[in-house]
C-alpha cells in the first residue's frame, strides 16, 4: 500500500495584502524524511510553515495525513506535528518540566491535571536528550542552546512523529549547532520525519534526505542533496563564490571569503 505525504501542498499561491510571497508552491514531506528548506532571507520558508501549521489562514489545497488542512483544529494538528519556532521566549518563567509536560496539554480534557504517565513521558523526554539535570530550572534563565533542547524535549512528549523546524540551530554555538544536528540525525533514524529551515547549506548536504531550495516565493530545486548543494547553486542563489569539497564519507560546502571585494551595506540581501 502506497503511503501518502504526512504534508501535500499542491499549487500554494499566498500574499500578505499586496505583497506577493508565495506561488505555485507544491510540496510534499513523506514520513520518514528529513527535508531541509533552504533560501536567502525573505523568500518565504517561514510563511510557507506558518501556512501548513495553520497560524496563517489559507484556502489553498494543503493535506495533512491525506486530509484537508481546513477540517484540522489546532488540536487537531498538535497530534500530528509538533513546531518548534525560531524565537522561543515565553513570558512566564515556567520550570523546565512544566514546559515539557505543556506538550501533553492537547491530550488532557478540561481542567484535568497531568497524570503520573504525563509526567513519566515528560521525563523520558528530557531524559532522551539528555537535559534531565535541568528539570527544575527556570525556563527563562536557560541559554539558547539550553531552550532548544528542552523544546526538543517538548515536542518528543508531544508523542507526534513529525517536527517542523524553523531555523534550529539560530543562536547556537558551533558546538551545540553540530550537537543538535546529530540528535536530529539520531531521532531520524528512528522513524521520526522533520522538516527544517537552515540557512547552512552545509547542514544540508551533512544530514537531509532531501533539500528543497526556495527563491523569491518558488521552490527553485526539490531534490537529494548532493544533487541541490552545488557550487553553481550557492553561487546563483547566495551571490557569493563557494566550494563543493569532499572530507571523509560527506561532501562540505565551503563559501569563499573574498577579501578584495568591496562591500557595502546596499549589497546585504536583506
Ligand atoms: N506578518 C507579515 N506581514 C507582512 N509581510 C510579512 C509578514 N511576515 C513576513 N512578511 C514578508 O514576507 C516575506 C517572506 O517572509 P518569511 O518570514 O516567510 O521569509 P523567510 O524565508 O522565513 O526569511 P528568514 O530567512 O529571514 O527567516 C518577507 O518579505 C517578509 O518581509
Amino acid at each position: 500500500m502506497e503511503l501518502k505525504p504526512i504534508i501535500e501542498v499542491n499549487d500554494l499561491h499566498f500574499s500578505y495584502k499586496n505583497h506577493k510571497v508565495l506561488s505555485g508552491i507544491n510540496f510534499e514531506l513523506n514520513r520518514g524524511e528529513v527535508v531541509s528548506l533552504l533560501g536567502i532571507n525573505g523568500c518565504g520558508k517561514s510563511t510557507l510553515i506558518k501556512l501548513i501549521l495553520k497560524l496563517i489562514h489559507t484556502d489553498a489545497d494543503i493535506k495533512i495525513d491525506a486530509e484537508d488542512l481546513k477540517s484540522y483544529s489546532h488540536k487537531d494538528l498538535a497530534h500530528k506535528i509538533a513546531y518548534i519556532p525560531q524565537y522561543n521566549n515565553t513570558p512566564f518563567n515556567y520550570q523546565v518540566l512544566d514546559m515539557v509536560l505543556m506538550a501533553r496539554v492537547t491530550k488532557l480534557g478540561f481542567f484535568a491535571q497531568p497524570s503520573k504517565k504525563d509526567y513519566e513521558v515528560a521525563m523520558a523526554a528530557l531524559e532522551k536528550i539528555g537535559m534531565e539535570h535541568l528539570k527544575n530550572r527556570a525556563f527563562g534563565q536557560l541559554s539558547g542552546g539550553q531552550k532548544q533542547m528542552v523544546l526538543l524535549a517538548r515536542s518528543i512528549a508531544q508523542e507526534v512523529n513529525t517536527f517542523i523546524m524553523d531555523e534550529p540551530v539560530a543562536g547556537l554555538d558551533y558546538g551545540n549547532q553540530i550537537r543538535l544536528l546529530e540528535l536530529i540525525d539520531s531521532l531520524a533514524s528512528e522513524g521520526y520525519t522533520f522538516l527544517k529551515t537552515t540557512h547552512y547549506p552545509d547542514h544540508a548536504l551533512l544530514m537531509s534526505s532531501r533539500v528543497v531550495v526556495m527563491h523569491e516565493g518558488v521552490i527553485v530545486a526539490d531534490d537529494a542533496p548532493e544533487a541541490v548543494i552545488t557550487k553553481e547553486m550557492i553561487e546563483k542563489i547566495y551571490d557569493i563564490k563557494a566550494d563543493i569539497v569532499t572530507h571523509g564519507e560527506h561532501k562540505r560546502c565551503l563559501p569563499i571569503f573574498e577579501k578584495s571585494r568591496q562591500k557595502d551595506l546596499h549589497e546585504l540581501t536583506i
